[in-house]
């Protein structure tokens, strides 16, 4: 079995229950962030030796998800080191490591608040916000660019790194007071998620806090984020 596979496997063996039950769910909930500029890198850091040795497990988990993504110069416009998650879908262990470590991060942030509702941003946040509510047994709302779904909606403007663009959420689809977790694939410059947020907002939803797979931190997205708890599973300064 590859070492891909490997990890995956006891990343998808640990319990469905929020109780640590392998030193991999140790580290990974050990791991999470506990303030909203922290991220989860120094997962080994003051842990015992059990939890030490599945932190290190988990950022062996961490080095190949970096690995499998991929770097395009110049895309979509000149100057962009556009970041591609999407090989991280072709790889069934990659995959399953990737939402077994998602979810955990949510089990360890939201402890005493799960969410109600993930909500995924258009188009990348749709690839994974489904699988994770489902997980939590949270629902799935998306947020689609302007003008892709019927009824009357809620609208944002936001500025992100390579243009401008128009945010809705249909109304009704988070209830008043309802806890709501913010999902994406990627936080640049923020724009899209404080957008996203705004929107759960305009609906009386209760933003609990946003989870990216990754952070382009020199960009500062958080700054947007008005100090909502931020979690990310992976970081890259390029
Ligand atoms: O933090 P920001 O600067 O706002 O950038 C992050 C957003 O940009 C990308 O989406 P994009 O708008 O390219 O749309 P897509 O997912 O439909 O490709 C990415 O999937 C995030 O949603
Ligand atoms: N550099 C980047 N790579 C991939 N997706 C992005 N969304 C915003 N910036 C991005």
């Amino acid at each position: 079995m590859s070492t891909s596979a490997n990890t995956a496997q006891s990343l998808a063996q640990t319990s469905k229950d929020q109780i640590p039950t392998t030193s991999v769910e140790a580290a990974v909930l050990a791991s999470s962030t506990a303030t909203p500029s922290t991220n989860s890198n120094d997962a080994s850091r003051g842990q015992p030796p059990a939890a030490a040795a599945g932190a290190s497990e988990l950022a062996s988990t961490k080095i190949t998800l970096l690995g499998a993504l991929k770097r395009f110069p110049d895309f979509p416009i000149p100057g962009i080191q556009f970041i591609d998650i999407l090989p991280l879908f072709q790889d069934p262990a990659i995959h399953t490591a990737l939402l077994r470590a998602l979810e955990l991060q949510v089990l360890e942030f939201a402890e005493h608040s799960k969410p109600d509702v993930v909500v995924g941003l258009d188009a990348r946040g749709f690839l994974f916000g489904p699988s994770l509510a489902l997980r939590l047994n949270a629902s799935f709302v998306p947020v689609r660019k302007q003008g892709k779904m019927p009824g009357p909606c809620v609208t944002a403007a936001y500025e992100k790194e390579y243009g401008t663009d128009f945010f809705q959420m249909q109304e009704g689809a988070v209830k008043p007071g309802q806890k709501v977790l913010v999902v994406d694939d990627i936080i640049a410059t923020g724009g899209s998620a404080a957008a996203a947020g705004s929107l759960v907002k305009q609906l009386g939803g209760d933003l609990i806090g946003y989870l990216f797979i990754l952070e382009i931190p020199f960009l500062n997205g958080r700054s947007k984020l008005d100090g909502v708890q931020t979690v990310t599973l992976l970081e890259t300064d390029e």
